[in-house]
């Protein structure tokens, strides 16, 4: 019989509480928050200072918490150990041709990546689960690679083209990452065995094909991991309908893996493929949900005959909006990671009740892309289990206390259920009275309408809490919105700038090409170029010389001239000077015959008064003549004619006199 199978069908919801780190213990965070009471019930005491401590003070709710699971594993709990108890039956459900299905859910650094990946040296089920597989089907592996899964549950042959590709795609993949074994120790393996179906499948023939695909959802949206991020934005997968009602991930990368030792690189491929994504789009890698995906192809000849999976999803941490004080982006996130868990709750939660009541109801599971994905599972086709991450810290305890009454909304009810139902049963083959069975109906009834209330008043607390978040984020997209415009305005600008460079550096290089080209045609081999330039230079000075000459020649015809009309300045000058003398000479000359004339002109003058007085006496005696004869009176003339008359006349009596002309110097 299979181990675990008297619960098959449930879904299995098991806790497990991580030890202290030192520094936790340095930083007092150990305060007996978590206790473990048994194997399958923890309980929680709000410690000082913690809202719920606060609460409990003010009358508001309770300071300390009991919650039971399928089963509690203690800080001491290995690795080994937990996989033995929890997934161990899995993994033969799987290898006969089953689906399972594991979740890991807790707040950040609760141990979740720690229970599903592990570390080199402490391995956790993802690697165990492979191991596992490949220890069964190790020798019956199908080498070929030509058959490859197809949409949900199909399967689909490859050319001989499309194997190539294959081959090619994972090679890359794998040559891109540094091999890091982890050291397994699988003290489980004698106690698998062979089983059945590998077993069978040495007497049938029968061979296997592993195929693994690596995604994560973040923000509702569904991003391989497996495909090498090169563009800045990654382009997200569409969850697509195969046409039977069943989602699967539309070119979601399927890589066919022969050994543990390349299922761990696309391990790490995967990862850095998504810490790279966490850090590009600034969230912490733990706000996503990631999901390995495990496909086991059984073949026979050449044909498929059974298909079956095992999906492990680390779900992203569970921190609520209120505490984190998320705006914008982050608010955002904080809804679809709430939103989703809730709907993944809700699913988990139908799914028990249906069972548990034996009648179907509806499963919501339509409502995010992870229960989308993982709606077999709700609808009975395989089996799920979570495991439930928790850490003792008191400084986180108000989150830890919220994902343990998330995960015993989906546990409480079910195993209350479950257990009321035995209880039941059994009560019905001992009751020995009516009344007393009468009692017992009412007692449960009781308890289930408390329960339902119970729960009715969880979900109306996340929803108003989802409500204030969703009120939040209206309020702020409005300032986000004008921030993105003011960062869409400044990368515009920037690329414009850029732009712009681009052009210049373009006119640049276009333009050294031009010179380069006509380089190219103008190139003159050098000695060529030399003798050019030798027979150019000769010409030159030549002409030059020739030039050198004629200036020469014109500057001794200048200096001649220059000499000659020196030459004549200076007899000029000379004339010039015997000139002055000359002209200094005849200027005394001039002034003593000035002095003459001036002597003679006084000279006449004197004389023409003694003439007048002369004349005067000679009209006198005239008169005194005229007086005693009488004469012809003589027709008056001027003085001067008279003058005239008395100076040329011939003189008639001693009393005339001639006058001395004066003689004329020569001019020089
Ligand atoms: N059971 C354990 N035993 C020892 N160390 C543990 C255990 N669980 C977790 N740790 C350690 O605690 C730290 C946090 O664990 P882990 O990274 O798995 O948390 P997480 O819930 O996946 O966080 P996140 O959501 O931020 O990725 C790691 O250093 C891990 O090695």
């Amino acid at each position: 019989m299979i181990p675990g199978g008297a619960e098959q069908g449930m879904m299995q919801i098991y806790l497990r509480v991580r030890p202290f780190t030192k520094e936790e213990l340095c930083c007092n965070e150990n305060q007996d928050c978590v206790v473990i009471e048994d194997d399958q019930t923890v309980t929680l005491s709000a410690p000082k200072g913690s809202a719920t401590m606060k609460s409990s003070e003010k009358g508001i709710g309770l300071s300390i918490h009991k919650f039971s699971f399928s089963k509690v594993f203690g800080p001491q709990t290995t690795q080994v150990d937990l996989f033995e108890d929890t997934v161990r039956s899995q993994v033969f459900d799987f290898l006969e041709g089953k689906n399972a299905l594991i979740f890991s859910y807790g707040v950040t650094n609760a141990g979740k990546t720690f229970t599903i990946q592990g570390t080199p040296k402490d391995p956790g089920i993802l690697p165990r689960v492979l191991d596992a597989t490949f220890h069964c089907i190790g020798g019956h592996q199908y080498k070929e690679m030509d058959l490859k899964p197809y949409l949900r549950n199909g399967a689909q042959f490859l050319d001989p083209d499309q194997v190539k590709q294959e081959r090619t795609v994972k090679a890359t993949i794998l040559a891109s990452v540094k091999e890091v074994n982890p050291s397994i120790n699988l003290e489980f393996i004698p106690n698998i065995q062979r089983c059945d179906a590998t077993s069978m499948s040495e007497a049938t023939g029968d061979q296997f094909a592993l195929w693994v695909a690596f995604f994560e959802i973040y923000n509702e949206c569904v991003y391989d991991l497996l495909q090498p991020s090169l563009s800045k934005k990654r382009s997200s997968l569409r969850v697509c309908d195969d046409g039977a009602g069943n989602a699967y991930v539309k070119d979601l990368r399927w890589i066919n893996i022969q050994n543990l030792s390349e299922a761990n690189k696309l391990v790490q491929f995967g990862n850095k493929n998504r810490s790279a994504a966490a850090t590009k789009m600034n969230h912490s890698s733990s706000r996503s949900h990631s999901i390995f995906t495990m496909k086991l192809l059984k073949i026979e000849g050449q044909t498929v005959k059974v298909i079956s999976e095992f999906s492990l999803c680390d779900l992203a941490g569970s921190e609520r909006c209120n505490k984190t004080k998320t705006f914008g982006e982050r608010l955002k996130e904080a809804g679809n990671i709430n939103n989703s868990l809730l709907i993944l709750g809700k699913c988990i939660n139908a799914l028990r009740n249906s069972q548990a009541d034996g009648k179907s109801s509806h499963i919501p599971f339509r409502e995010s892309k992870l229960t989308k994905l993982f709606q077999a599972f709700f609808c009975g086709k395989g089996r799920a289990s979570m495991i439930v991450n928790i850490n003792q810290c008191a400084s986180t305890y108000d989150e830890t206390l919220h994902v343990m009454k998330f995960s015993a909304v989906a546990k409480q009810v079910g195993l209350s259920k479950w257990k009321l139902r035995n209880h039941f049963l059994l009560h019905i083959f001992d009751l020995r009275t009516y009344p007393e069975l009468l009692d017992i109906i009412d007692n449960l009834r009781t308890r289930l309408l408390a329960e339902r209330r119970k729960n009715l008043v969880q979900e109306v607390e996340i929803r108003k809490e989802m409500g204030d978040a969703m009120l939040q984020q209206i309020l702020e997209s409005e300032e986000l919105r004008l921030r993105q415009i003011e960062e869409l305005k400044e990368s515009y600008a920037e690329k414009l700038e850029d732009t712009f460079e681009m052009f210049k550096d373009a006119i640049k290089e276009h333009a050294y090409q031009c010179a380069m080209n006509d380089l190219e045609d103008n190139y003159v081999p050098l000695d060529d170029f030399l003798k050019n330039c030798s027979s150019l230079t000769d010409d030159r000075y030549m002409r030059l010389y020739k030039e050198k000459c004629v200036l020469e020649r014109m500057c001794e015809d200048k200096q001649e001239l220059i000499l000659s009309l020196e030459k004549r300045l200076i007899d000029l000058s000379q004339t010039l000077e015997d000139i002055r003398v000359g002209f200094l000479e005849k200027s005394a000359d001039l002034e003593a015959l000035q002095k003459k004339a001036d002597e003679q002109v006084r000279y006449a003058v004197r004389l023409n008064a003694e003439k007048d007085r002369e004349i005067a006496s000679l009209k006198t005696q005239i008169e005194k003549l005229s007086q005693k004869s009488p004469v012809q009176p003589k027709p008056k003339k001027g003085f001067l004619a008279n003058i005239k008359e008395a100076v040329t006349s011939p003189r008639k009596g001693a009393s005339s006199r001639s006058l001395r002309k004066t003689p004329r110097t020569p001019r020089s």
